[in-house]
């Protein structure tokens, strides 16, 4: 006889979006004539924004350099709402926070609101209502917020002809500061990153991989204390994928607070103290993936027996913690709502029926149940990696 536990995956691509409309575009600053007017238009590239958008975000006095403080902070998002002016409500009082060195995941199926979330606690997109603070300060002090935060979008923004160098070259610029401090950082993150080879190449020959670690490293030039990343590992392959998780661990081992979005069901899993779910712009869940299981998976039992599977039936059929029988080749499955299933129960009314059964397994609740049951939807679910020999034991595989 053997009893464990397994869990079960599945896959679903991902869609696209309709492009922003100019009302809705991320705040952004005006161009000025100098480094600043390339800093500018970089950010904005960063934040997928024309370069004439409307200014919001004051850039740093020439020479100032910001420290921010190293103390851990929390994002608070209260009751964010975003009508897109098509009319589309993209985000419906979303609240959310995160504790300082948290990691958080907002999880969700395409167009949920994620990216809209995301762009409205960065300070990035007005809410049509609600309001969010990051380490204490509102999204609306942008000049403020660029101090203690630092934000990588989806869309990468690199300019394809600046060289890895330039880039950090101008968000040193564009942050304020010194050109001693700037190169430091430079050249700690560069290493960080993995990016010492290509520092002099430009942004056009770096492959999806490279760029996300680019984008991230870029996002760190001015030591932020909170991150927000919108998709970090979309269009990664596994090793690429696995090298930000460990990135995102070290920052997070840092001290600092992380927001991520993603599709990837195992990502939030693995990463994440706290997961949102969102729905159609709304929160439906929200908990650590723990409780996301608990508080809506399934819990099943299978029962492998030789032969025919009506006396193990019968057995079984006045066991009151058993529900929702069905068969599935030579097993029966049942759905247990008990945290801790009686498997004792059920073997020793199979023992007394004399059923010499082969196996007594029992199914935990995976957040793939949890997903379908609250979005009605799927969210893509990989497998997770196998750690090679130097890996360190990033997944809380089971
Ligand atoms: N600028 C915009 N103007 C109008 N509608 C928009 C705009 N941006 C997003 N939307 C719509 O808002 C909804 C939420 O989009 P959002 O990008 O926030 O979702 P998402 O969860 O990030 O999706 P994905 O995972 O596909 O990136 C979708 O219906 C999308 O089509």
């Amino acid at each position: 006889m053997t009893i464990h536990a397994d869990r079960d995956t599945s896959t679903e691509d991902p869609a696209t979006k309709p492009a922003d409309t100019p009302a809705d575009q991320p705040v952004a600053t005006p161009a000025r004539p100098t480094i600043r007017s390339r800093a500018w238009m970089f950010v904005c590239r960063l934040a997928g924004c024309e370069v004439d958008a409307p200014a919001a975000k004051a850039p740093a006095d020439p020479g100032v350099v910001f420290e921010s403080s190293k103390e851990p902070a929390a994002v608070l998002a209260d009751q964010l709402t975003k009508t897109y002016s098509g009319g589309v409500t993209a985000a419906r009082d979303v609240s959310l926070r995160a504790e300082a060195g948290e990691i958080v995941a907002v999880v969700g199926p395409n167009g949920a609101g994620k990216s809209t979330t995301l762009n409205m606690i960065s300070g990035l997109l007005h809410p049509t209502s609600g309001s969010a603070t990051v380490a204490d300060v509102p999204t609306t002090d942008t000049r403020r917020l660029g101090v203690v935060l630092g934000v990588a979008l989806q869309t990468s923004g690199l300019d394809p002809a600046m060289t890895g160098l330039e880039h950090f070259e101008v968000q040193g610029a564009l942050y304020g500061l010194s050109r001693t401090v700037a190169a430091q950082r430079t050249k700690t993150l560069i290493e960080t990153f993995g990016l010492t080879p290509y520092a002099n190449r430009q942004a056009s020959q770096y492959s999806i991989g490279l760029q996300r670690r680019l984008v991230l490293a870029l996002a760190l030039v001015h030591e932020p204390q909170v991150l927000v990343l919108d998709e970090p590992t979309a269009g990664l392959d596994p090793q690429s994928r696995r090298m930000v998780w460990e990135m995102l661990e070290q920052l997070r081992g840092q001290g600092r607070t992380i927001i991520f979005s993603t599709q990837l069901l195992e990502e939030a899993d693995m990463l994440a103290q706290r997961i949102y779910v969102i729905s159609d712009g709304k929160v439906v869940a929200e908990g650590s993936p723990a409780q996301l299981r608990r508080t809506f998976g399934e819990q099943s039992i299978r029962v492998r027996v030789p032969g025919s599977l009506d006396p193990a039936e019968a057995a079984l059929a006045g066991l009151p913690t058993l529900t929702d029988p069905r068969r599935d080749g030579d097993s029966l499955v049942y759905t247990v709502g008990d945290a801790n299933p009686d498997v004792t129960a059920v073997a020793t009314r199979l023992t007394e029926a004399g059923i010499d059964y082969v196996e007594i397994a029992v199914g935990r609740p995976s957040l793939e149940d949890a997903f379908v049951r609250l979005t009605g939807d799927g969210v893509r679910v990989e497998p997770l990696l196998t750690m090679g020999s130097n890996g360190g034991p990033l997944c809380r595989c089971s």
